[in-house]
């Protein structure tokens, strides 16, 4: 579909206090240069640079080369992938050894597969030395071998077509579990005997009730978006799966836990699920790599939307194709979610929402619209803020900020993937201040240009208390591992390595400087119709920061 441009571009007007030009990454801005493909994009090389935090007991060396794993090397060239990204070099020994981890890499640096190899290979080595294992569902009661929960429908969908990927040919069931689609069709799968079962938290818990799947059998267990699945909303759920539905306890089954952030205070939590687990840490954690152009604009609610469509059209005269680039904005509420895409759609911008009031099937149809490029740009609440990727996502604009830095970091993963080049612009104002610290810090810990308002704000930025915070004080990449000081001050065991960085020996952790959610107790939003969590919602207490907070599925 074409778009109805008038070609003209007007300069924003309510930006004056923006000190940067409009930037375009080269694809979108010299029109010399070909529209790139998936394949042409795709640059692993990218990461060659990116530092890796490991720590914990008796560390395993990094793989070199995919040929490493034996059983799995056809499907992973199968699947395009020459070379491991730097978490993948770690972490997947890690999980070959049997060992527990808890691992935070960039968005978009192949966390997927970094736990899917090491269970599908210990489920084939599994198979062939147990003649034994048998996971046909007995008495209508399906026992997968390992499970993986994540915190969205069109994330668990997602996982289960890679894993599908990579076990093609060797026997192994993958099923898919998830809420707001019929659950006959999806007890019939399990029926025919599950593997690997991928999930949702609220579909999985009735399924288990309804003593139509049990966990007695689970060896392997991986959290994906591990932080999203143990903060407020899901940590009772996601308790009760792991620790009271009969799963076999830590020491007994191997948990994975892999996101791109992972708070303190999460990590604690998290702790409860492993077992003498190693920790890393690949790249800066919550950013950012330098693949992302970050731009922040000042712009006041009443003017964001003539910024946008300005935005979008000087996005579009930039390109040489008749098809706008894929752009992915987000906005705050459902509502808002509605009538930005109406809007736009008025305006002649082919647009698609996505969020968590809409059936199922709507939701699948405007990803699928969105991935296709027949609808290029998708409004979105948080329900598609995690783990979704879409090869070629050119432009994430963030209408309404986040409430925290955590979720900005992972908006604008969705852009920037897998080596490639993105853009992500965010439209701030007065409403924002809480924010703008955190901001700051991430930018410039990714080498972005920061305009100097911005920086004026951060100045100012205080929390509840008075005392001024940072999300990210106290490591040099903004992940560590918690038990880092106890660790240091004693066990002989324990060791701390800095791998690929030069910066290794600036490394200094303060556990207790490392503040979470304060700035966001500060009062500073409105009331909101928040609608990532359409389940039950109640207040949660950190560090005495209340946040309100729910489930999805
Ligand atoms: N070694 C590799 N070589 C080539 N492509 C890869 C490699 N590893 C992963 N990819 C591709 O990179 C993209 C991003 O991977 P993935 O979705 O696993 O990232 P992620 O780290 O989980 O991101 P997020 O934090 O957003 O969930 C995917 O399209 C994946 O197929």
């Amino acid at each position: 579909m074409s778009m109805p441009w008038n070609g003209s571009y007007t300069e924003p007007t309510c930006s004056s206090r923006s000190t940067r030009p409009t930037y375009l990454p080269p694809h979108l801005r010299n029109p010399s240069l070909p529209p790139r493909s998936n394949v042409e994009q795709l640059n692993i090389n990218a990461y060659d640079d990116v530092p890796v935090e490991v720590s914990g007991a008796d560390i395993p060396e990094p793989l070199s080369s995919f040929s490493e794993i034996g059983d799995l090397y056809d499907n992973i060239r199968r699947c395009k992938y020459v070379k491991p990204t730097p978490i993948q070099r770690y972490a997947i020994p890690v999980g070959m050894a049997g060992r527990d981890i808890m691992a935070c890499a960039q968005t978009g640096s192949g966390k997927t597969a970094a736990f899917c190899f090491p269970i599908i290979s210990w489920i084939l080595k599994d198979k062939r030395t147990t003649t034994s294992i048998s996971t046909r569902g007995r008495g209508g009661c399906a026992f997968p071998l390992a499970l993986i929960l994540s915190p969205t429908r069109e994330l668990s969908c997602q996982i289960h077509e890679e894993v599908k990927k990579f076990s093609y040919l060797t026997g192994l069931k993958v099923v898919v579990v998830y809420g707001g689609a019929p659950i006959t069709p999806q007890l019939r799968n399990l029926e025919k005997g599950v593997d690997i079962l991928v999930a949702t938290p609220g579909r999985l818990v009735d399924m288990i009730e309804k003593s139509r799947v049990s966990l007695q059998a689970v060896k392997y267990l991986a959290l994906d978006e591990a932080d999203r699945m143990l903060d407020m909303g899901f940590e009772p759920q996601v308790r009760k799966i792991v620790q009271k539905m009969k799963m076999p306890p830590p020491g007994r089954r191997q948990t994975m836990l892999f996101s791109a952030t992972f708070p303190t205070e999460i990590q604690r939590l998290a702790s409860d699920f492993l077992s003498n687990y190693i920790f890393l840490a690949a790249g800066k954690v919550g950013s950012s790599t330098d693949l992302i152009v970050q731009k922040v604009e000042f712009v006041p609610d009443t003017d964001k939307k003539d910024h946008l469509l300005n935005l979008l059209h000087a996005q579009h005269s930039n390109q040489i194709v008749a098809k706008l680039a894929l752009t992915l904005i987000f906005v705050e509420t459902k509502r808002g979610a509605d009538t930005l895409e109406r809007w736009l759609v008025r305006s002649g911008i082919p647009s698609i929402a996505i969020h968590g009031d809409k059936m199922q099937f709507e939701r699948e149809r405007a990803l699928k619209s969105f991935k296709s490029g027949q609808t290029p740009v998708l409004v979105a609440t948080d329900v598609a803020a995690r783990g979704l990727d879409v090869p070629n996502v050119a432009h994430v604009i963030n209408f309404d900020l986040p409430r925290n830095i955590d979720d900005y970091v992972h908006r604008i993963g969705r852009t920037g993937r897998a080596g490639k080049s993105g853009l992500a612009t965010a439209f701030f104002n007065d409403k924002n201040v809480p924010l703008a610290k955190d901001l700051v810090e991430l930018m410039q810990g990714a080498n972005q240009e920061i305009p100097n308002w911005l920086s004026e704000y951060a100045e100012t930025c205080y929390s509840s208390d008075g005392a001024r915070t940072s999300r990210y004080v106290g490591s040099k990449f903004g992940g560590y591992d918690y038990r880092s000081a106890s660790f240091h001050s004693g066990n002989g065991n324990y060791s701390s390595q800095f791998v690929d960085t030069e910066d290794a020996t600036n490394y200094a952790v303060s556990a207790s400087a490392f503040t979470y959610g304060a700035p966001y107790a500060a009062g500073c939003y409105g009331p909101s119709e928040m609608d990532s969590f359409p389940a039950a919602s109640y207040t949660y207490s950190f560090d005495n920061a209340p946040v309100a907070a729910s489930g999805w599925d």
